[in-house]
């Protein structure tokens, strides 16, 4: 390509991973209409991760196009909110803080649509509406013309609250431009004192959209509903401190706006509808390729068996176990699917001949760990996941051997700064991984809430699914598993990866449905694959 031509966003992407809009069937309750009636909607979400600039283009896009009057855009807003906040704390007290812009709009609109349905609804006025934008002065005059009780920030005292009532923060969205300085810093200091529940709507105030680090005092939300799309900001996991859990909210923008820059994109349900297939009638076990896994050192067999058990049911057509001599009757016990050969017996022509390898889980830092990885990276085929300890031992090598094209590396945090190297704040840390994915040409797939995933041609991948039940041991031996099954079959390797990630975390979000958080077992996530796989 031509060194002065910048690529557009769309050319960024591989065609594998393309712009979607996500349509998802909610059920609501129509707050405008009567609280009794449920209605069947169908939501769009999509996966792009934008910045403030094209949030606001996007907007000023969908009024011109299809809403003409950025009141009804609001309107309809503050009505996707309504139906959301009513279907989930209709029997609490709530209480809005409004800002002066159009953020504050959404908070006056939404306590309208609120207070008509019958909610305990009061409006805390934070900043003066009358001198803030026509939107916000317009709703703030419409829900007055009804009688709601509005009362000004220095009438109310946040500490006389009860604990009970919910804070939802309206005050500033995605047109903070600068941190917050004096009296309002001191407001919002007060209420992340307080013990109650708050949301916030689109950011949580004091959260600059734009940056990765927050530079001053920020809303502590316990859920955040973002409007229409993923911010750049909720990139860096640490702001999950202040957003809580992130939710996005469809407000109707138009789906042909073109940004002019994508952060990255979400990798969401579509995923799993867009790639499962079913098999040929006329399938045999060849087709589906097999899959080794290498690893399980002395001790270590329950790592290999995991792996093992979340690669058959992510559908391999052959299983191959290389962990230590000593493992040999408990792996065949436990995965009698499975053939097992010991380290000394693994050959050239095996690791050549496996239509996918995931190497590292359980293996251990000995020299024959060592050993065996490089052999397998010097000799692997493409479709190789890179794990645990063969990360570890590969950052420790002088002189490593080259990774293989395309292969999937799949670090966790401190695995990931030992391949990288050290990082100062969430910025740097995303740039050395897009460097080393360039450079390598390889996949990394940085784990953790929202897991990461970047590839050689400067994308960006981010999870949507999974929880705080999958921080355990050996969750990450079912992902190393689940990839290495799927890329015996998948056509390319940022799918597989993709793929893989995701109904690892829906398969922990199904567990927490039933389940406690505390008690997902890295089994469980094996047993809810089939279901998730059904196509
Ligand atoms: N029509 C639209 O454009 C829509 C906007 N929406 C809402 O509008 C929000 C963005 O609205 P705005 O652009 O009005 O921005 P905000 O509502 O975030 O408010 C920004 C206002 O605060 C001022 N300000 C910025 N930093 C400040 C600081 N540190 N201290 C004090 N004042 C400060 C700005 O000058 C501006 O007037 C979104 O987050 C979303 O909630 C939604 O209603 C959807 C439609
Ligand atoms: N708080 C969290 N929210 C969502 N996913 C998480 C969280 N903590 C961990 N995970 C996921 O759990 C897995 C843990 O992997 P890893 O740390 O390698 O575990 P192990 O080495 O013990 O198998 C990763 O897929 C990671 O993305
Ligand atoms: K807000």
């Amino acid at each position: 390509m031509d060194a002065c031509m910048k690529p557009s966003p769309y050319e960024l992407f591989p065609p594998e991973v393309p712009i979607v809009f996500e349509k998802v069937e909610m059920i609501l309750v129509p707050v405008i209409l009567s609280s009794a009636v449920k209605i069947r909607r169908n939501c769009y979400f999509s996966n792009m991760i934008l910045d403030a600039h094209n949030i606001k283009n996007w907007d000023s896009h969908s009024i011109k196009s299809k809403w003409q009057s950025s009141l009804y855009l609001m309107e309809n807003a503050a009505l996707s909110l309504s139906q959301i906040i009513h279907e989930n704390y209709r029997n609490k007290n709530l209480v809005i803080l409004c800002g002066s812009g159009n953020n504050g709009g959404d908070g006056y609109a939404l306590a309208r649509m609120l207070f008509k349905v019958g909610c305990r609804v009061d409006v805390i006025s934070v900043l003066d509406p009358k001198r803030g934008s026509n939107e916000c002065n317009s709703n703030y005059q419409k829900l007055l013309e009804i009688g709601a009780p509005i009362s000004q920030r220095n009438e109310w005292s946040p500490a006389k609250l009860n604990p009970k009532t919910i804070i939802v923060d309206c005050i500033f969205g995605t047109g903070l431009n600068r941190p917050l300085e004096g009296e309002l810093l001191a407001f919002i200091q007060e209420i992340n004192d307080l013990p109650n529940y708050k949301i916030a709507v689109d950011l949580p105030s004091g959260m600059l959209a734009d940056e990765y680090r927050q530079p001053g005092v920020v809303f502590k939300a316990d859920k955040t509903f973002t409007l229409q799309c993923f911010k750049r900001c909720f990139l860096n996991r640490e702001n999950l401190l202040y957003t809580g859990e992130i939710s996005m909210v469809d407000i109707g923008l138009s789906k042909d706006f073109k940004p002019s820059h994508i952060e990255g994109r979400l990798i969401t349900d579509s995923y799993l509808k867009n790639m499962l297939s079913k098999r040929n009638v006329n399938s045999e076990k060849r087709d589906f390729g097999s899959c080794l896994i290498i690893g399980g050192a002395k001790g270590m067999a329950g790592a290999v068996i995991m792996a093992g058990k979340a690669a058959w049911r992510s559908g391999c057509g052959l299983l191959m176990i290389c962990a230590d001599e000593d493992n040999r009757q408990i792996i065949q016990a436990a995965l009698p699917e499975a053939m097992f050969i010991s380290f000394e017996e693994l050959t050239l022509e095996t690791i050549q001949k496996a239509r996918s390898i995931v190497i590292g889980p359980g293996l251990g830092k000995s020299q024959k760990a060592k050993e065996l990885l490089i052999t397998t990276l010097e000799n692997a085929p493409e479709n190789i996941v890179v794990d645990a300890d063969a990360i570890n031992i590969y950052s420790s090598l002088e002189e490593p051997p080259k990774l293989p094209r395309k292969s999937i590396i799949t670090p966790h945090k401190r695995e990931l700064e030992r391949l990288i190297g050290p990082t100062h704040g969430y910025e740097d840390l995303l740039n050395k991984q897009k460097a080393f994915s360039k450079f390598h040409g390889v996949i990394l797939v940085s784990k953790g809430p929202y897991t990461q995933i970047t590839d050689n041609l400067g994308c960006l991948l981010v999870n949507t699914s999974g929880n705080a039940s999958l921080a355990k041991g050996g969750t990450g031996d079912v992902l190393a598993g689940i990839i290495g099954g799927l890329l015996c079959f998948v056509p390319k390797n940022i799918s597989a990866a993709a793929l893989g990630v995701y109904i690892h975390g829906k398969a922990a979000d199904e567990w927490v449905k039933s389940g406690s958080d505390g008690s997902l077992s890295p089994l469980d996530l094996i047993n809810l694959i089939p279901t998730l796989l059904k196509t």
